[in-house]
């Protein structure tokens, strides 16, 4: 019989994942909600180190010390790349929702995802508060613990929901560009927009149904990396948004945009649209939905900002 391949790695990162789960809950239970808010900030860094140490230490254990390359989410903080190569290689965010886990905001996931030869081979995503375990391997379906799962059928952007998030960031170019493009996306209109404050939750949301599409610019591989696999085995689509397609030229206006830069009024006369690329996972940018058609839609909206990518060279301090 064929060997199923990465299966034992598989089984064993739902096992980790929601291992890392109840750490978390625990850490919530004795040292978030027992202190005031002001003064946990610091806890929640040591936790999201120590998760992500339980669980490559767990990973190590179980597979062997340097058979398998790390990309974590603190690892990189710390100073470790951040580069995929073909050698089977974990992407973990053992925190994703940072901020929500500090504020006792119910959306906090363990984000455990596995490449080989640069493809994503399954994607684990355990929602810990909710104790629900997403899971996905490539070309074998999505799941939410048992249960088969799918994406939503809605193609029309009037009926459907869109979530993101505002990350980090709050210098207020990028702030301008993050909420024109959440105006301008509510005033399609569509029925609404949402945002747990994670992520791969978001991801998982668009998988099950809840929701039509996420998008982000300047989200990192270990937020996505997982719910990419666990999307696009639901049926959805990852996309990027990869820039500028010139519907139609005008040569006054291009000459004007070379002078004076892109004006909105110029945008309109250049007929500059955005539209989406093959999904980048190093990208800081994506878009996943249930279909091309929403995600065309709302990537038509989308004011891209610039995020360095995940797998640039480190620039020497
Ligand atoms: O930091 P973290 O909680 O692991 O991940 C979070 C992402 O899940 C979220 O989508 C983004 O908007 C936040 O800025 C943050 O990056
Ligand atoms: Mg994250």
């Amino acid at each position: 019989m064929a060997e199923d391949l990465w299966k034992k790695e598989y089984d064993f990162a739902v096992a980790v994942a929601r291992k890392a789960g109840a750490v978390i809950r625990e850490a919530g239970e004795k040292e978030i909600k027992v202190c005031t808010k002001s003064s946990t900030v610091d806890l929640v860094t040591k936790t999201d180190e120590r998760v992500e140490k339980i669980i490559i230490g767990s990973l190590k254990e179980e597979f062997g010390e340097g058979t398998h390359c790390f990309i974590g989410e603190e690892s990189v903080a710390k100073g470790e790349p951040c580069i995929l190569t073909d050698k089977p290689t974990w992407i973990i965010d053992p925190v994703d929702g940072t901020t929500n886990f500090v504020h006792g905001f119910p959306f906090v996931a363990v984000s455990i995802a596995f490449a080989v030869n640069k493809e994503l081979e399954f994607g684990v995503v355990y929602s810990c508060l909710e104790d629900k375990m997403y899971k996905a391997r490539r070309g074998k379906g999505a799941f939410c613990d048992d249960d088969r799962i799918t994406v939503s059928d809605v193609e029309e952007i009037k009926k459907s929901i869109i979530i993101s998030e505002h990350g980090t960031d709050r210098s207020p170019e990028k702030v301008k560009k993050i909420f024109s493009t959440m105006q301008k996306i509510l005033c399609i209109p569509v029925h609404g927009l949402r945002g747990s404050g994670t992520a791969a939750t978001n991801m998982c949301l668009v998988a099950c149904g809840a929701v039509e599409a996420f998008f982000e610019i300047g989200i990192h591989c270990w937020d996505i990396a997982a719910g990419a696999v666990i999307v696009k085995e639901a049926g959805g689509i990852l996309l990027d948004v990869d820039g500028m397609s010139i519907r139609s030229v005008n040569c006054v206006a291009i000459n004007q945009a070379l002078c004076f830069g892109e004006t909105p009024l110029l945008k309109n006369r250049l007929c500059l649209t955005i539209q989406g690329g093959p999904f980048d996972l190093m990208s800081r940018r994506m878009v996943s939905a249930n279909n091309k058609k929403i995600a065309d839609r709302i990537i038509k909206e989308i004011e891209i900002f610039p995020a360095e990518r995940d797998d640039a060279p480190i620039q020497k301090k």
